[in-house]
């Protein structure tokens, strides 16, 4: 088995007393820049004027322009959007990047599809937490924490790995278990996860599964509760035990007809559209659309991401979850919905 790496195996000397510049404080940035000061490290978040910024002021962080933060730091990890990143690190970043320092990401898109090219002086690698950055923030206060891949791109001062495993420890993935990939690997795996099953996946399994019994006459609210409210339970079993743990708590008839009609739904043909998916993926296809679609203000994101927050299930969950005041109802699309001149 590959080695997995735990808090007892890092070392965060390597990282002390160096300036971590954390730019971008969206869902990985905040995550980062809290757990990483929290933890003693020094940190810098770089962003430019707006929401974000008096968010991390907020938050007690210091706060300055992406090129001062650059500038000033030694570790400079680029939490922006992907889409965003090339364009802020041939203005902001790379110009105020020293030799020696390390150019640092949670995911390879960019470097992995050429859309930065560092230079050859700088240290290049990935920290890739394996969660949503509300998470890695939330499990860090609780003690626990989200599993992260790091990957060397360039280790122009010999010092590459070890950095990277503090940063793992700093943002508390130590505590889940670290482990190492290449950018490669990295970014193929993770697109394909979030394409074919973590999100494409699973909300195309919840809509056809709600629609199913909506369009067979059965109360929406019925069909919310059991296609989506019910699986973050179902979730819940898989991810603290796994399949196995799951069927332990179902019922004998749930798990026969778990055996028997799963296939049914997810099969050989699923397969092969995944297999499809992939292919897009390592060949390069599915990025070159996302550069375009960017490139053009999101003509279909816009147009996807309107009719998606208008479909029944959208609508039907929002007004159940307001009568459940447990489940923390925040309305945090409105960031997806415009891009104009590849800014939002
Ligand atoms: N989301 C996740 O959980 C995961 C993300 N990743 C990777 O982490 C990276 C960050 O993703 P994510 O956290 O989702 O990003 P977000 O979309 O949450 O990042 C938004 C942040 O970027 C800032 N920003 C956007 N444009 C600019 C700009 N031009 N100049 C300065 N700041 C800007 C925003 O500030 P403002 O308020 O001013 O707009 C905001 O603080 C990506 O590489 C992603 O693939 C990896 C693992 C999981
Ligand atoms: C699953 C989506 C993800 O890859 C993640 C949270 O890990 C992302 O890019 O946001
Ligand atoms: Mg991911
Ligand atoms: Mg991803």
């Amino acid at each position: 088995m590959v080695k997995v790496l735990y808090n007892g195996d890092i070392q965060e000397e390597v990282l002390q007393g160096k300036k971590i510049a954390v730019i971008g404080y969206g869902s990985q940035g905040h995550a980062h820049a809290l757990n990483l000061k929290e933890s003693g490290f020094d940190v810098v978040v770089g962003l430019r004027e707006g929401k974000s910024w008096d968010k991390a002021v907020e938050d007690g962080l210091e706060v300055t322009s992406v090129a001062e933060a650059t500038a000033a730091a030694e570790v400079v990890m680029v939490l922006l959007p992907d889409e965003m990143q090339p364009k802020v690190y041939e203005e902001s970043i790379k110009a105020n990047l020293q030799a020696g320092n390390a150019l640092v990401f949670a995911h390879g898109f960019n470097v992995h599809f050429s859309q930065i090219v560092p230079p050859a002086d700088v240290d290049v690698f990935l920290v890739a937490p394996k969660g949503p950055g509300h998470l890695v923030r939330r499990t860090y206060t609780e003690g626990a924490g989200v599993p992260a891949l790091y990957a060397v791109y360039q280790d122009y001062t010999g010092q590459a790995r070890d950095v990277a495993l503090a940063y793992a420890k700093g943002i508390g993935s130590a505590r889940a278990g670290v482990l190492e990939t290449t950018f490669q690997e990295e970014t193929e795996t993770d697109l394909f996860g979030e394409q074919a099953v973590l999100c494409g996946g699973a909300t195309a399994l919840i809509k056809a599964g709600f629609e199913t019994l909506v369009e067979a006459g059965y109360q929406p609210e019925v069909a919310y509760f059991e296609c989506l409210h019910e699986l973050k339970l179902i979730v819940d079993l898989l991810y603290e035990g796994g399949l196995e743990n799951m069927r332990y708590s179902i019922s004998d008839t749930a798990q026969w007809g778990d055996f028997v009609s799963g296939p049914r739904v997810v099969n050989e043909d699923t397969k092969a559209r995944m297999k499809e998916v992939l292919k897009d993926i390592q060949t390069g296809k599915f990025a070159q659309g996302w550069i375009l679609e960017n490139q053009t203000n999101r003509p279909q994101f816009n147009a996807i991401n309107r009719a998606e927050n208008n479909h029944q299930i959208e609508v039907v969950g929002r007004e159940l979850r307001a009568l459940m005041p447990f489940i923390k109802n925040k309305p945090v699309n409105a960031k997806k919905e415009v891009v104009v001149n590849g800014s939002r």
